[in-house]
């Protein structure tokens, strides 16, 4: 047998007695998990759980140890990196996973790695240096070295996935649902940056795993931290809450997300959408509704009023609607304003429960604009009064802002915003009713609103495009606007 030959056999065998060895943790990370909020399974038992995946990214027997899995957990992959110790520090107490009573970490405390500035500082020096270790591939962007030693910290709060900030310059976001294929938090940033386009902060290192008979599964990626800059969506609540304007803001942020979409268009593959396609994604908007219905009961008075959103756009028979690579899931919580005043847009994960296949899928840039608006509806319904005329004239300046940039106004496209803001809209409240039922009010005023049949409306005045504004490829003009935005 060659080197080469021995050397992989070892490791395998090293793998499948790691992989059996992780066996004995199994009770614990059962109990862990459901309490994750990154845990998709909440509210039902787990059925089978197994480790897919299994790789110690310290020589075994290092204080702390590294242990990289990724667990199938009833049809889900999750990542998860757990740190091994003979017994947890008072500062670590609150990362504590279990004991392990058997196995190969038998009498040794288990606990959430990411929390542990020890193991977070191993990580990044993993991906300051390429190459591979085991399943694991480590890559970084030759072009934007990394410096050594940067102190971490955990992203507190809530998130979708885990976040640690290194030296307040650089955020490891580390994927927890993971799946085979690129994850567009990784590719259109990259895609964006290639193409000189500067409003996302570019990924600068990465690290994926590679299965067999599989393809690659994103891991993590690591981009520059915009120290300082402001959430779009609390910038937004303390205007509102001091009574101020934020329509400059708005229309600033227009623009700088229609020249995401036209960097992303230029970037990568756009298609147009036929008839049968449009009336494809009109069903697909439809069963969702149908399916949330089911889910929710709140919805279901408006459930036949809110479909007529959907049959519009399956009636509408656009001569081919532009579709292309898009955000997938914005909203003010994914946008930054930074400390110069220009706004950057970050999470091009998209709706973290759809599959990576349709995330990845051309859609109308519509959808992204939608997001928005639902957001600015959001920001005023938090507010105490309710400030209609606050969202509205955020959502009227949002709208000419990315008409500045591109020539074309998205409420022109009249029939295709509904729909999607409707989806947004239904999508909102089942999200609401999992998470956070206390603010399942917001969606549902939307909703009766958009379940009611339109009145007629005004047109919206062309606006000229900006000079040296990027027209958008392929905009075909839809039939001038016959009724008001929802
Ligand atoms: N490049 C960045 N610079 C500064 N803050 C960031 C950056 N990327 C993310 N953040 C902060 O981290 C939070 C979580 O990031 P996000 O990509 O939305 O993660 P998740 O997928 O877990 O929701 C954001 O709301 C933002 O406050
Ligand atoms: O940021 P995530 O990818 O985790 O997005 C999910 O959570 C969001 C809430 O944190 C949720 O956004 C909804 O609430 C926002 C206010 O908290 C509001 O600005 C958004 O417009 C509204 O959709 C998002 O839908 C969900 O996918």
């Amino acid at each position: 047998m060659s080197e080469a030959a021995s050397a992989r056999s070892r490791l395998t065998a090293d793998r499948a007695a790691l992989l059996n060895g992780i066996g004995p943790l199994e009770p614990m990370l059962r109990t862990w998990l459901p309490a994750q909020r990154w845990f998709a399974g909440k509210g039902r038992a787990i059925g089978t759980l197994r480790a897919v995946s299994a790789a110690e990214l310290l020589p075994p027997g290092s204080v702390p140890g590294l242990l990289h899995l990724l667990l199938d957990v009833d049809g889900d992959c999750y990542q998860l990196l757990l740190g091994i110790r003979p017994s947890l520090p008072p500062a670590l107490a609150h990362t504590l996973i279990g004991q392990a009573e058997e196995g190969p970490y038998a009498g040794r405390a288990v606990y959430e790695g990411l929390g542990d500035p020890r193991l977070a500082a191993l990580l990044l020096e993993r991906l300051r240096s390429p190459g591979a270790l085991g399943p694991l591939r480590f890559e970084r962007d030759p072009q934007a070295p990394v410096p050594a030693g940067l102190t971490p910290r955990p992203l507190s709060g809530e998130q979708t996935n885990s976040s640690l900030i290194y030296g307040d310059s650089y955020i490891l976001k580390v994927f927890r649902r993971v799946g085979p294929g690129v994850n567009p938090d990784l590719e259109l940033p990259r895609a964006l940056a290639a193409a000189g386009c500067g409003r996302v902060p570019a990924p600068v290192a990465w690290y994926e795993a590679q299965l067999p008979g599989s393809e690659p599964l994103t891991l993590g990626v690591l981009q520059p931290y915009l120290r300082g800059s402001d959430d779009g969506w609390q910038l937004a609540l303390r205007r509102l809450g001091a009574g101020e304007d934020f329509t400059a803001e708005a229309h600033a942020l227009g623009r700088a997300t229609a020249e995401v979409h036209s960097a992303l268009a230029a970037a990568l593959p756009t298609v147009a959408l036929g008839p049968e396609q449009t009336a494809r994604l009109a069903a697909g908007m439809t069963a969702r509704l149908a399916a949330t219905a089911r889910e929710v009961a709140a919805l279901r008075p408006y459930e036949a009023g809110l479909r007529g959103a959907f049959d519009a756009l399956a009636a509408s028979r656009g001569a081919g609607v532009p579709a292309q690579r898009i955000h997938g899931d914005l909203h003010l919580g994914q946008t930054l304003r930074t400390l110069d005043g220009s706004w950057s847009l970050i999470d091009f994960e998209g709706e973290p429960a759809r599959p990576l296949a349709d995330r990845r899928r051309p859609e109308p840039a519509v959808r992204d604009i939608a997001g928005i608006l639902r957001s600015f509806d959001y920001a005023a319904r938090s507010h105490r009064p309710f400030a209609p005329a606050w969202a509205d004239a955020c959502r009227a300046a949002f709208c000419e802002g990315y008409a500045r940039t591109t020539g074309r106004d998205p409420r022109e496209d009249l029939v295709l915003l509904r729909a999607y803001e409707t989806d947004k809209a239904v999508y909102e409240a089942r999200y609401e009713s999992r998470h956070r039922p206390d603010w399942l009010h917001v969606p549902m005023a939307a909703i009766r609103r958009l379940s009611e049949p339109q009145r007629p409306a005004h047109r919206v005045p062309p606006t000229p495009p900006a000079p040296g504004s990027v027209s958008p490829r392929s905009q075909p003009r839809q039939k001038p606007p016959r009724r008001p935005l929802a």
